[in-house]
């Protein structure tokens, strides 16, 4: 696990020491937009006008973050669009690798061994971590954004006009409930759980343990009275939500020490988390053995034998009678 130094692969993992043991995300610096007509979207350069076949994912099956893009990418009917690429579940010194002989597709265009050679593509000179997922222009050879929150926004609705799926995530109407809700959950759930487990003091572990309980706790609430996050509709939250809910049982609750309760042991959580999961074409996005083996395997500092549980089992087939509320 490492980073980019000018240029230069370095094997270093998050320095927790300078935040009183507290995990600290970097944000993403690739923030462009592919938009209808090429314009510029809200941050970045022009340049990135959506064509059938022109964009590249670089996704881990593992990853929540990359998760909720391969998730629109399905939903928007844009699997012919835009291809992808999955690198292996294994994130150990050089950081991601593409090992067809390790659970990876492959790097299907340049054919590189590690995804810190696609940002070096993209800047010889790339300083930062090396992360998934990362949206590829493959007419000008760049990296078009790495920030999964602006990558599932421009799935949405930039290719609308080519592929005639008008279903929209995130409703004008719902616009601010839906950031909300998302600015709530990412720092309390989505990286509450990494808060927790990254984390290299006590104070900073419980801190982040009880902020992110709580919150369930609120969802486990709302979702006892309204089908999704915002209401009647399901939109851009509630997958944001999904991606970190599927992987809780099977690794933050043992693997990140988020063991409070599990979401199964919530009736409202796991009958929505269900339903989540049997939403037409969602399960084929998810893949437990990249999820357990990525985490178990590639975080030494927090399980060093490297074993991988075999555990839980839980069914998400299971009715989720959501249909009731
Ligand atoms: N802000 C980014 C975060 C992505 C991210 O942190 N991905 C993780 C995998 S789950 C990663 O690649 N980590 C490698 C690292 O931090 O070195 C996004 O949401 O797109």
């Amino acid at each position: 696990m490492g980073l980019l130094v000018d240029g230069k692969w370095q094997d270093k993992w998050y320095d927790t020491k300078e935040n009183q043991g507290k995990f600290k995300r970097e944000s993403a610096q690739l923030r462009n937009w592919i938009t209808p007509d090429g314009s510029a979207g809200p941050t970045g350069k022009d340049g990135f006008k959506a064509e059938l076949g022109r964009y590249h994912l670089y996704v881990s099956l593992a990853c929540p973050w990359a998760h909720r893009t391969l998730i629109f990418r399905k939903l928007k009917g844009l699997e012919q669009a835009i291809s992808v690429s999955v690198v292996s579940p294994d994130m150990l010194s050089e950081g991601w690798e593409f090992d067809k002989d390790n659970h990876s597709t492959g790097d299907h265009l340049f054919d590189v061994s590690f995804m810190h050679q696609i940002y070096t593509k993209h800047n010889p000179t790339y300083s930062g971590r090396v992360t998934v997922p990362v949206l590829w222009d493959k007419k000008t050879n760049q990296i078009v954004s790495n920030e999964s929150a602006e990558i599932i926004r421009m799935m949405n609705d930039a290719f609308d006009h080519l592929t005639d799926n008008h279903e929209d995530f995130y409703p004008a109407h719902l616009a601010d409930a839906i950031d909300e809700i998302n600015d709530e959950v990412y720092h309390a759930i989505n990286n509450g759980v990494y808060k927790c487990g990254f984390a290299t003091e006590q104070d900073a572990y419980e801190e982040a343990f009880d902020n992110l309980f709580i919150a369930l706790d609120k969802l486990e609430a709302r979702l006892s009275i309204q089908r999704y996050l915002v209401g009647s509709t399901l939109t851009e939250a509630d997958w944001r939500l999904f991606t970190t809910l599927i992987r809780f049982d099977a690794v933050y609750v043992g693997h990140f020490k988020c063991n409070h309760r599990t979401i199964e042991s919530y009736p409202h959580l796991s009958g929505y988390l269900r339903e989540l999961y049997q939403w037409p074409g969602v399960a084929d996005t998810v893949d437990f053995y990249h999820i357990k083996r990525h985490y178990y395997f590639s975080h030494t500092m927090i399980n060093p034998t490297q074993i991988v549980p075999k555990g839980p089992g839980v069914d998400y087939s299971a009715p989720h009678n959501r249909d009731r509320l």
